[in-house]
C-alpha cells in the first residue's frame, strides 16, 4: 500500500487461520493500521490481494467487507456516547436487517417482528459477553474498560465471522487489560470467532495469539508462535526493546 511516496505496507504475506488469535505487532508508523485498513476496504491496495474464504475481497467497499463477516473495532473508542448500552449494540444489528431505519421507524408489522427478533438477539449477545446487567446504562458512564468491550460487543453484533481489534487495550491499566484478554478468550470460546488484532500491550499478545507478525517499516521481519516471537533477534532490535505504548 502505497500513499504518493510513503510505502506503508510492503509485500506482506499474512494468514489468520479459523478459530485462531493472530497478532500484528511493529513499532508506531510501521504499517499495522495499514493493513487494517486495507483488508476492510477503507483502503485499495496499489498492488496485492485481500483473500477471505477463497473469496478476492480487494477493493470491496467497507460495508460489503461487513457484510460478507469481517468486523472491526477502532483506536479510539467510537460508541454512540448518550445511548445505552443495548442501543449501542441494535444500531449494529440494523446492519443487517433486511428492512432497514426507515421502515422501523415507520412501524410497519414486518419491521415490527423484526426488532423484536433483534432485540432478543442483542439481549443473548450482551448476556454471552458479560454485559446483560448493564444493557439499560448509558455508554459514557460505563468504566472506561468496559466501553472497551461494549465496542467488540457491537463489532459482533453484525455475526462476524473475523474480527478485527485495532489496539483493544489501548489506554488500558494493567488490571483492564487482564480483564480484556479473559474477554478475547470468552469472546473466541462463546462465539466460535476467528481473531485478528493489533496490540502493543505484550502480556495480552503473548497470552492469546496463535500466532504473530511482527512489521517494521512497512516490511514483515517476523512472524512465529510467541515463544519464537520472544526469542527472535530482529524482533528484539526493532520493537521488544522499545518502551510499550510509546
Ligand atoms: N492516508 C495516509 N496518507 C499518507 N500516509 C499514510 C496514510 N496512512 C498511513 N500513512 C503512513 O503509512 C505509515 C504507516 O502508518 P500506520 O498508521 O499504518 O502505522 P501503525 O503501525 O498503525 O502505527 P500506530 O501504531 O502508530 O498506529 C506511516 O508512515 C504513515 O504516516
Amino acid at each position: 500500500m502505497r500513499f504518493g511516496g510513503v510505502t506503508a505496507v510492503n509485500d506482506l504475506t499474512l494468514h489468520v487461520n479459523k478459530g485462531q488469535i493472530v497478532a500484528l505487532i511493529g513499532p508506531n508508523g510501521a504499517g499495522k493500521t495499514t493493513a487494517f485498513n486495507v483488508v476492510t476496504g477503507v483502503y485499495t491496495p496499489t498492488s496485492g490481494k485481500i483473500l477471505f474464504n477463497g473469496k478476492d475481497i480487494t477493493a470491496l467497499k467497507p460495508h460489503k467487507i461487513t457484510q460478507l463477516g469481517i468486523a472491526r473495532t477502532f483506536q479510539n473508542i467510537r460508541l454512540f456516547k448518550e445511548l445505552t448500552v443495548m442501543e449501542n449494540v441494535l444500531i449494529a444489528k440494523h446492519l443487517h436487517l433486511k428492512h432497514g431505519l426507515f421502515s422501523t421507524a415507520l412501524h410497519l408489522p414486518w419491521a415490527r417482528k423484526e426488532e423484536k427478533e433483534m432485540r432478543i438477539e442483542c439481549e443473548e449477545l450482551l448476556a454471552k459477553v458479560g454485559l446483560i446487567d448493564l444493557k439499560e446504562e448509558v455508554a459514557s458512564s460505563l468504566p472506561y474498560g468496559q466501553q472497551r468491550h461494549l465496542e467488540i460487543a457491537r463489532a459482533l453484533a453484525t455475526n462476524p465471522k473475523l474480527l478485527l481489534l485495532d489496539e483493544p487495550a489501548a489506554g488500558m491499566n494493567p488490571q483492564e487489560t487482564s480483564e480484556l484478554t479473559h474477554f478475547i478468550k470468552n469472546i473466541k470460546n462463546e462465539f466460535d470467532m476467528t481473531v485478528f488484532m493489533i496490540e502493543h500491550h505484550m502480556d495480552l499478545v503473548m497470552e492469546i495469539s496463535d500466532a504473530i507478525y511482527v512489521l517494521d517499516f512497512g516490511e514483515l521481519i517476523a512472524q512465529g508462535t510467541p515463544d519464537q516471537i520472544q526469542q527472535n533477534e530482529k524482533v528484539i532490535a526493532a520493537y521488544l526493546g522499545v518502551e510499550e505504548d510509546a
